[in-house]
């Protein structure tokens, strides 16, 4: 089975725990892996850890997919802060997930990789601190997904986080999202090399797969964006320039990525509800006390900015920020100038005297 291997650095480190892993809907993993990275130093009070938490389809090589955010001065400065970002259970990027070997089977999990939760992401997350000796997050912060995992961090381990910083999200997944999730998987499914997560490894579902990446794409960007960047322009064999562009994204990620790791991570995305067996909503944001600044996105139609002010209404320590720009959902990954100033500014004003306990 493809590995991915040529696609992570080889700066990437492994924590492997043979303490089996409880998922928080009732499978156990008797074995985990987890591949992560970071950069800096840890400070002898270890307390100058940044947690970075990262999309669907990223990994832990934060400085190549979310490279422009470190610099000196900017949101992740190995100079001062000691950065960590880990892949996700459930990837396909080192930790453990649908292509990793099945210690019950012994072939890889394939489609019988169990149903994840954010939760057991960030409870993965908790395990690799654990074995660093750090107890201590001086920010939390990610996107969509990894937003959903930094809002998790505030309440499965609130004595850790210092702050947290979720970018175009919500408290739950909304009912649009899960329709965009539920008609990629259709499409994957319906690739007749799909063999119910069962394909052959010289023949992934590659057609769904990539159908359903174009319908990601849609959903990633805006109107505006399309519209500016291909309008009807046509290519000489008179595909429209947005279909071509398409074609091409979706080719991309066959070539860089799982069938069943996406359909498991878009599955776990769909559990994210803050809430769950917590309480009401709105009690449970209200039971916040970390600051937390909420970076949304104007253009952004997958988590739209009501979503964020939400937050922002019931999370009493929270404030929020906007991103103008055009690009929709996956500014953060673009504008990154913009972004990495933005979490500088929110750690800064932490350092000079946002930095009372708000309990
Ligand atoms: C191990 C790993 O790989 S994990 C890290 C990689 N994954 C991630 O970073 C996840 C998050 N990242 C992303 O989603 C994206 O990379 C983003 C959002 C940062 C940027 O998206 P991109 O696809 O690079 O940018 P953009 O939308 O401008 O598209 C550029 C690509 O479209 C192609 N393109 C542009 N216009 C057209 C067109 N009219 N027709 C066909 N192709 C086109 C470009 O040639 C370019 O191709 P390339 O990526 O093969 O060089
Ligand atoms: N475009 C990014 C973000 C999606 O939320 C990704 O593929 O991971």
């Amino acid at each position: 089975m493809r590995d991915y291997r040529e696609l992570i650095s080889d700066r990437t480190l492994y924590f492997a725990s043979d303490v089996p892993f409880q998922t928080e809907l009732g499978a156990l993993l008797p074995e985990v892996r987890i591949a992560y990275r970071t950069w800096g130093t840890l400070n002898a009070s270890k307390n100058n850890v940044i947690l970075i938490c990262h999309a669907l389809t990223g990994s832990a090589d934060a400085d190549f997919w979310w490279k422009g955010m470190f610099a000196e001065g900017g949101a992740f400065d190995e100079t001062e802060n000691f950065i960590i970002c880990s892949n996700v259970l459930g990837s396909c990027y080192g930790t453990t997930g649908p292509i990793s070997p099945n210690p019950l089977t012994g072939r890889r999990y394939g489609s019988d990789f169990p149903l994840i939760t954010i939760r057991d992401m960030v409870n993965l997350q908790h395990r690799l601190l654990d074995e660093l000796g750090i107890a201590e997050l001086q920010l939390v912060v990610g996107a969509s997904l990894g937003g959903m995992q930094v809002l998790e961090w505030g309440f499965l381990y609130p004595g850790m986080v210092k702050a947290m910083m979720p970018m175009g999200i919500s408290g739950r997944h909304s009912a649009w999202c899960i329709a965009q999730s539920e008609a990629q998987r259709q499409a994957i499914y319906a690739d007749r090399d799909w063999r119910d997560g069962w394909y052959r490894e010289d023949a992934p579902p590659a057609g769904g797969f990539a159908a359903a990446r174009m319908m990601a794409m849609c959903s990633y960007r805006s109107y505006e964006n399309f519209q500016t960047r291909f309008g009807r322009n046509q290519t000489e064999s008179s595909l429209y320039e947005v279909e071509n562009y398409l074609h091409h994204q979706g080719e991309k990620l066959v070539e860089r990525f799982d069938a069943n790791t996406y359909i498991t991570l878009t599955k776990a995305m769909d559990t994210h509800d803050v809430a769950r067996g917590r309480g009401a909503y709105e009690d449970v944001l209200g039971s916040l006390r970390i600051p937390v600044e909420i970076l949304s996105i104007n253009s952004d139609v997958l988590y739209p900015k009501e979503e964020q002010e939400e937050l922002a209404r019931l999370i009493p320590t929270a404030g929020i920020i906007y991103l103008e720009e055009p690009y929709g959902h996956d500014a953060f990954l673009i504008d990154t100038e913009k972004v990495s100033r933005m979490v500088r500014e929110f750690m800064n004003d932490r350092a000079s005297g946002g930095d009372q306990d708000v309990s």
